[in-house]
């Protein structure tokens, strides 16, 4: 049954001199994304990547919230169909174009990795970032098991992996995940100016530079990518996962003591 007072989930999709804005539109979910959102996404950016007067992609969220992740109430794909979140990383992955992203108030699971296949990122410095993906009893995914170590150190990583701590702004740039942290009042501007400076660039130096700078091994990462989704998705029929989101759905701490190991 659909809430019709709920604000309908979705991606704000916008093309104007040579940017392309995708907003996640969420906000009663703090921005959570859903199977349609990420279908959205993945929709504009393989459009994106072929239509040359789109030269760079801004994206963010509305209300001062970037993302909580992938919709909790909404983890499993129909059957037979590739899951949205597959659909939406392969795209992503491969896209030739900067993306400058503005991150504010909250960026958790899907909501961080992204950020691995973003060029410019601006966050506020009051940003609280959190992949709390073993906390959910799913492994990380997007390729953040492969990129995180080589961009951090494997001691950094499993740290902010296996504990899913919340993270800064402050530390999320002194690991150089992101560009810059700033004020929030200044993110949205930072964002604008870099996309308008971007589309200014020469369109072929900038995406063969890209790729020059994005150069991580595409097929040991995409060969990555296809066995997290594989572990993720057994971990979602797993009874740690069943465990995390019933906690989630009673506000309460997951009690994971008496769980066998499979
Ligand atoms: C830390 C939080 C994000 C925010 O906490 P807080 O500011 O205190 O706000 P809340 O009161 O908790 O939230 C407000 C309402 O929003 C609902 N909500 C928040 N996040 C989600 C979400 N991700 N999905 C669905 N709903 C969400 C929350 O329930 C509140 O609703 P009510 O007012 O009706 O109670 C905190 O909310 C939080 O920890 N959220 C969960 C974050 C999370 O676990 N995200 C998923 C991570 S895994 C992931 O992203 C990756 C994938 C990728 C690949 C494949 C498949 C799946 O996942």
């Amino acid at each position: 049954m659909t809430n019709a007072s709920a604000p309908q989930a979705q991606v704000i999709v916008e093309r104007e001199d040579g940017v392309l804005r995708l907003t996640m539109d969420n906000l009663t979910k703090k921005n959570a994304i859903t199977c349609e959102m990420y279908l959205q996404m993945k929709e504009a950016l393989d459009a994106a990547a072929t239509d040359h007067s789109i030269r760079a992609v801004l994206l963010r969220g509305t209300g001062g919230v970037f993302s909580s992740g992938n919709d909790v109430n909404g983890f499993n794909a129909p059957k037979g169909e590739l899951p949205a979140p597959v659909q939406f990383v392969r795209s992503l992955v491969k896209f030739p174009k900067p993306i400058v992203a503005q991150v504010e108030g909250l960026a958790v699971g899907i909501g961080v990795t992204m950020l691995l296949h973003c060029d410019i990122i601006y966050a506020a410095d009051d940003t609280k970032f959190r992949m709390p993906f073993v906390n959910l009893g799913v492994v990380p995914e997007a390729g953040s098991s492969y990129l995180l170590p080589r961009l951090m150190g494997a001691a950094k990583a499993a740290e902010l992996v296996l504990l899913g701590r919340l993270f800064s702004a402050a530390e999320a740039e002194a690991l150089g995940m992101v560009s810059n942290s700033m004020p929030q009042a200044e993110v949205a501007a930072a964002a604008e100016k870099a996309v308008a400076a971007l589309v200014k660039q020469p369109l072929g130096a900038m995406m063969k530079s890209r790729a020059l700078l994005r150069d991580v091994s595409g097929e040991a990462l995409d060969e990555r990518i296809e066995l997290e989704f594989k572990q993720f998705f057994e971990g979602l029929k797993g009874p740690e996962f069943a465990e995390a989101a019933r906690a989630f759905m009673e506000k309460r701490e997951p009690d994971f003591s008496n769980i066998p190991v499979a």
